[in-house]
């Protein structure tokens, strides 16, 4: 069943699209990534789910409605960020009951198990936690509500890097026991990848591909030669990037549509095939150039 349905969706700020015709749909217990570069739309797309920006066009539903100032859904779904803002006067455990009396599937044991493993104070005050820690707090927040819709909106900024692998770990098995819709937001998936069984690529407020994690795995190829064979060989079109390795080398990475004619006409004349990991393939298909930094000091 679809959980999350956006149609031609629009944001517009003054003269800006934060969001400009996009369109997903996102079927329910999944855990999903949500990846682009900075000012992609991530956050604008998020908030849209979790019913706190209204889009300017175009249409969005979750659980079959509209999310805006929705209170139903709100009860079922949380969104997570490092601006999560709490009453001043409220101190950790004080948060905690209120989360509990809020959401319908709050697991208070879990809480209470993950406070104590990642050692947050309950009597602190949220403004009072380092940066690390009221990431870690927010996340506990996320996982112990167990929304049917969960959103983590770059959760891990200012975490260790030992308890991002924990978190990380900590969803993966809640998720498993729990099963509910996830959608993890970043800037990279290198750490991500292990827990995701779909990935999301946003660039310049749309939605760019949409694919299983596996099948992102396998959707290019990279190609290592001698660059006037290649360019001889390989349609301009499916280069995703391109990297020059010396004046007559150079590296491609190119959509994984080769025909088996051309796979043999690289391979006879020595061009190395390899696959590209999945962190740096989300980079090349949203970078917005195909060279990446090199091209700024390609020489005109
Ligand atoms: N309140 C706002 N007013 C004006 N422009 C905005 C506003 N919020 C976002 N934008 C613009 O919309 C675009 C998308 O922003 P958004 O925060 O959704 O991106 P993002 O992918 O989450 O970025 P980052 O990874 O840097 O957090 C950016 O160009 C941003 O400047």
């Amino acid at each position: 069943m679809s959980i999350v349905s956006c149609q031609h969706l629009d944001k517009k700020y003054k003269k800006q699209y934060a969001l400009k015709d996009l369109t997903i749909e996102l079927e329910e217990n999944r855990i999903i990534g949500l990846i682009g570069r900075n000012g992609a739309g991530k956050t604008t797309l998020l908030k849209t789910l979790a019913g706190q920006i209204v889009p300017t066009g175009g249409e969005v539903k979750v659980f079959g409605e509209n999310p805006f100032n929705n209170l139903k859904l709100s009860a079922n779904t949380i969104y997570v960020d490092d601006q999560m803002q709490f009453s001043l006067e409220m101190r950790i455990h004080e948060i905690l009951v209120a989360a509990e009396m809020f959401y319908e599937n709050w697991n208070r044991e879990l809480a209470d198990r993950l406070i104590y493993y990642f050692g947050v104070d309950r009597y602190d005050f949220h403004d009072q936690l380092s940066k690390g820690m009221a990431s870690t707090f927010n996340a506990i927040l996320g996982l112990a509500s167990r929304c049917p819709l969960t959103i983590f909106d770059e959760p891990t900024t200012g975490m260790d890097y030992s308890v991002r692998q924990d978190f990380y770990r900590a969803l993966l098995k809640d998720y498993i026991a729990h099963p509910r819709t996830i959608i993890v937001s970043s800037h990279l998936l290198n750490e991500l990848e292990s827990i995701l069984e779909e990935i999301v690529l946003i660039k310049n407020g749309k939605c760019i591909l949409h694919e299983s994690i596996e099948d992102f795995k396998e959707y290019a190829i990279g190609l290592s030669g001698d660059k006037n064979v290649i360019q001889s060989i390989v349609d301009h079109d499916v280069i995703i990037h391109e990297k020059e390795l010396s004046e007559s080398q150079v590296y491609i990475a190119v959509d994984n549509h080769l025909s088996e004619k051309d796979i043999t006409g690289l391979k006879q004349q020595g061009v190395q095939m390899t696959s590209v990991e999945a962190a740096d393939l989300s980079m090349f298909l949203t970078n917005d150039t195909r060279g990446g930094i090199d091209d700024v000091f390609k020489s005109s």
